[in-house]
């Protein structure tokens, strides 16, 4: 391995302004670069920085995902266990509803781990005909939108329900009907694709991933057309390292992607500042509720990409997250289901709560 010595370089700020950083010695010609030349450069340290957070996403799947919180800060001698910061929301129905009062609740389904319980294939990660239909009576009463790491085609495949919103590929992909006019693409309703430019490079990366991953047993790269997951579940524990520095040496030669983590899953995607929080704000924008105070979003999801919803929730004030989890994890969530059963018992409350309101005021 090479000692590589750091040298300054110049930055070219947004602003116009240029500051010094630190770079490897082998990027000092970045001096006579020009600010393209220079952006590229930046994206690549950022990309180095994140390999070698390798080991530690290694680490932090065994941990699961979202971190989990360790046992000792949640047994029975701590006075501030967990389940009393994000209680069930099935105890919390009443409170829930009450807060909905004069507002429109609008419904944020993550998928895998939320309507379907996780599975080792996940080609067979099916919702149950109960899910689906307590999923469509939901989109009858709410607007209601799919948000989703998965290739939106493949979870309508999975969820088979017209009507519906779906934001696919971690929100890079979002089609429905559109109340506001500004997203209205004829009579086609929303389409939103903020990332297509990299289509023929996410085609490219899923190929090469595909080529270098073939020899690990278990290993299973999945095509989500603007992203690209590489699954660790049915690949033996001691073999995680080699994969995860497998998917970072080719990413290297990607700067415009990155890398997040998933339940036992690195994603690779775009750097785009975009995610499934702000998918869930280009909707709420879409279904005409852009800054409005009559509306309550409640986001359901389990994981650690579904906490960038959580968060624009807890940052607007505005509306629920629910974790679904069996486990004590860190989360921006208020409430938490331990499972898909539970989000399932959710969503028919929801449902009964409906009916029984709307035929109370239609016989007042
Ligand atoms: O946003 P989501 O709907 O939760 O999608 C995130 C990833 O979900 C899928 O992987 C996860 O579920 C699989 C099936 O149960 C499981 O085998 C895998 O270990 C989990 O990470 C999906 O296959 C990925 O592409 C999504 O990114």
């Amino acid at each position: 391995m090479t000692n590589q010595q750091n040298v300054v370089v110049v930055d070219v700020m947004k602003s116009g302004g240029v500051r010094n950083i630190l770079a490897p010695s082998s990027m000092a010609v970045a001096k006579s670069l020009s600010p393209q030349d220079i952006k590229m450069l930046l994206m690549r340290l950022e990309t180095e920085k994140g390999g070698t957070k390798i080991n530690a996403w290694v680490d932090s799947m065994r941990a699961s995902s979202p971190t989990r919180i360790r046992s000792s800060a949640t047994d029975d001698k701590n006075e501030n266990p967990w389940i009393d910061h994000h209680p069930s929301a099935l105890n919390m129905f009443e409170k829930i509803v009450a807060a909905s009062k004069g507002k429109q609740i609008v419904m944020f389904l993550d998928y895998d781990g939320t309507l379907s319980p996780i599975v080792e294939d996940p080609d067979q990660a099916f919702m149950t005909r109960e899910m689906r239909a307590a999923v469509r009576d939901v989109a009858r009463y709410f607007p209601t939108a799919i948000v989703t790491g998965r290739c939106r085609d493949k979870v309508y495949s999975f969820v088979k329900l017209a009507g519906l919103y779906y934001a696919g590929s971690h929100g890079m992909d979002i089609k429905g009907p559109s109340k506001s006019r500004k997203y209205k693409k004829g009579n086609q309703g929303v389409l939103f694709q903020p990332a297509s430019e990299f289509l023929p490079m996410i085609d490219e990366v899923y190929k090469a991933l595909v080529e270098k991953t073939k020899s690990i047993p278990g290993a299973k790269v999945e095509n989500n057309k603007f992203c690209v997951s590489v699954h660790f579940r049915c690949v033996d524990e001691k073999s995680w390292a080699v994969l995860a520095e497998q998917v970072r040496s080719v990413l290297n030669e990607y700067p415009k992607l990155k890398l997040t983590q998933g339940r036992k899953v690195l994603e690779i995607r775009p750097t785009i500042k975009w995610d499934k929080g702000r998918a869930l704000e280009f909707l709420l924008e879409a279904l005409g509720y852009a800054n409005s105070n009559d509306v309550l979003p409640v986001y359901i999801g389990d994981d650690r990409t579904d906490e960038d919803a959580f968060k624009v929730l807890r940052d607007r004030g505005q509306g629920f997250g629910i974790l679904v989890s069996k486990v004590p994890k860190e989360t921006n969530a208020s409430y938490s289901l331990q499972e898909p059963s539970e989000v399932k018992e959710f969503l028919r409350r929801l449902v009964d709560w409906k009916k029984l309101s709307l035929g109370r005021s239609s016989t007042i």
